[in-house]
């Protein structure tokens, strides 16, 4: 990244609550324009972060960098950052222009250019004419969209939100996150939105920050966090990874379910590893097909619709395999599969 390219340097922060450390060393660097997701389980450190960001939270060492100057100790009014939290926060007895009006009017900007600036914004989040109505009888997913539009009404130079569509259905929250990224992008705006939801991650992200206990385990495009975890806890958290423990058998071999796999290893002989392999990269045959590939027995299946997921017991591991191929769906239990791993789709780590 260029150094006009980078917007917000997160250089080295970290956060301790009486005891409880909350971020160690968190170093990101945050592209211009970018949709970063910070991800993680429960505790991780997630919105300490965001609020760090925000100002909510003082960092303890550390600083933030936008672009050359260091606010980490500007007030958050001052930083002017957007942000959408999972409450929304729209205030219930104004209208919808009013509302996304409202951090312009703190601004002192002229009625005539309030007026210009939320039609502008209704027009670009394709609400065009609800400027009057209040937001009480908006549905779930237009204020949504008005939270949105307030947020970005000030031009703010970050748009931050913490899991903002989780209040939200299932259906309506997919149609959100498509919206939510068609938004950013008409917007421009560098955009740092907080998850636990995987899947809302992958959707949405340039850029995916995984955490746990306060570190950044991984942070790259979605894809290659996907197909190139860092390491065994970033690939069982991002979708179903099976994490089988096996050892490196001779120089470009590994030795997994009893049998050898080539694979490109730099660990010396003898070396106990965990791999990682995705559910869609195990494939299944007939038992008298196998041609020398692992044996398993079907413990579980379950017809998903467009995908079939099973659960296949081989040497004593319990593989989740998922596939499209309609045949899965006659497999019965206890009958005896042929099992195909890609080696090339193989994530390995030391044990
Ligand atoms: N104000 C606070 N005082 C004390 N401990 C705090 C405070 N804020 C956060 N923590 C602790 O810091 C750790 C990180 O919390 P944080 O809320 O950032 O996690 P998170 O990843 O956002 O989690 P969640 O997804 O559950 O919201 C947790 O152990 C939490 O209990």
């Amino acid at each position: 990244m260029s150094v006009q390219d980078l917007h917000l340097h997160i250089d080295s922060v970290s956060k301790n609550f009486g005891g409880v450390q909350a971020l160690t060393n968190v170093d990101l660097k945050i592209e211009r324009g970018s949709f970063v997701c910070l991800l993680g389980p429960s505790g991780c450190g997630k919105t300490t972060l965001l609020r760090i960001i925000a100002g909510f939270e003082n960092v303890d060492s550390g600083r933030l960098m936008l672009d050359d100057n260091d606010i980490s100790m500007m007030p958050p009014h001052k930083r002017g950052f957007g942000m959408v939290f999972q409450s929304l926060a729209l205030f219930p007895h104004m209208s919808v222009a009013q509302n996304i009006a409202y951090g312009l009017k703190l601004r002192g900007v002229s009625a005539s250019a309030q007026r210009d600036r939320v039609d502008e914004l209704l027009h670009v989040i394709e609400l065009p004419n609800i400027a009057d109505r209040p937001v009480s009888a908006l549905s779930g997913g237009q204020r949504q969209r008005v939270a949105i539009a307030r947020a970005l009404a000030i031009q703010p130079p970050l748009f931050l939100l913490d899991e903002p569509l989780s209040a939200l259905d299932a259906k309506l929250r997919d149609n959100m996150q498509i919206e939510l990224r068609q938004l950013q992008q008409k917007f421009g705006v560098t955009t740092i939105l907080v998850t636990h939801d995987q899947h809302e991650a992958m959707m949405l992200a340039d850029e995916l920050v995984v955490m746990k206990n306060g570190k950044v385990f991984q942070s790259a495009p979605p894809s290659t966090v996907y197909q190139r975890p860092a390491d065994s806890f970033v690939a069982d958290f991002l979708g179903a990874a099976n994490i089988v423990s096996a050892v490196v058998s001779s120089k470009g071999q590994i030795e997994l379910l009893d049998r050898n796999f080539d694979v490109a290893v730099d660990h010396p002989v003898g070396t106990n590893i965990n791999v990682a392999m995705r559910a869609e990269h195990i494939k299944l045959t007939a038992e008298d097909q196998a041609k020398g590939n692992p044996i398993g027995t079907v413990e579980f299946i379950r017809d998903l619709g467009p995908s079939t997921e099973l659960v296949i017991k081989v040497c004593d591991e319990r593989l989740r395999v998922r596939s499209d191929n309609a045949t899965m769906s006659e497999l019965k239990l206890s009958q005896k599969v042929g099992v195909v791993i890609d080696s090339n789709a193989l994530s390995i780590f030391r044990a």
